[in-house]
């Protein structure tokens, strides 16, 4: 797995803001929509294109073009849907399937209750989007379910990143024969005794939508 940490003063900016608890859910919603458009640039670098010849007014050119099939953009329920619009503005083309998950918050384990995604994925280049990598059960689990699918590239984008969820991913996805890239915009301290990354930012999903019943 790599670890990539988009160091960027706009990011940090951003993201200092987003954890600021005198941030508003309109002003979060926001600066979460402009910080996955920014990691995204990042994330979508090893996106697969095929060459394309055009003409432009002057002569004929090869570019590029977003190759087939389709990136496919997994938000992960409830929070990870915050990210989807700053996501698809970089990606118009990409398809979108969907992963409910929700973490347990006595046992810390993570559970699916939903999921919108085609039966296969051979050949998908997926990205995951999920503010929060805490103890990275909700990514091993969300990861694991695209591979059996057959995803053979999986980029996640979390806003931010706890060490031992870091760690903790690592050996989850011990003997995966598929390349994982993790794009955050921060690496924090350490967990708290109730799983929170600390110094973090709080519920993202409440912090988005609302507290959850
Ligand atoms: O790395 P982990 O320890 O698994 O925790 C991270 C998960 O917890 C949060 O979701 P939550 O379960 O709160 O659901 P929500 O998005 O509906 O709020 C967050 O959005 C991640 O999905
Ligand atoms: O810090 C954390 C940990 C899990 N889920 C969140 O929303 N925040
Ligand atoms: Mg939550």
């Amino acid at each position: 797995m790599r670890l990539h940490v988009v160091n960027h003063p706009l990011v940090s900016h951003k993201l200092t803001v987003l954890r600021d608890e005198n941030t508003d859910s309109p002003t979060f919603r926001r600066l979460t929509d402009e910080l996955v458009t920014l990691l995204a640039y990042e994330a979508t670098r090893e996106v697969r294109v095929d060459p394309m010849d055009i003409t432009t007014p002057v002569g004929p050119t090869t570019g590029v073009y977003l190759a087939q099939p389709k990136p496919m953009v997994v938000p992960i329920l409830r929070a990870g849907l915050g990210m989807l619009d700053g996501m698809m503005r970089l990606l118009p083309t990409a398809e979108v399937g969907f992963l409910g998950m929700v973490r347990n918050e006595e046992t810390l384990e993570a559970s699916t209750y939903a999921e919108r995604l085609p039966e296969d994925l051979s050949g998908r280049q997926c990205y995951v989007l999920d503010p929060m990598l805490a103890t990275g059960g909700t990514l091993a689990a969300a990861i694991r379910f695209l591979t059996d699918r057959g995803a053979d590239d999986i980029t996640a984008i979390c806003l931010l990143v706890a060490p031992e969820g870091v760690a903790n991913l690592e050996k989850g996805l011990e003997g995966l024969d598929v390349p994982v890239t993790v794009v955050t915009a921060a690496q924090d301290e350490k967990l708290n005794e109730k799983g929170y990354i600390v110094p973090g930012l709080g519920d993202a999903g409440d912090r988005l939508y609302g507290v959850a019943h």
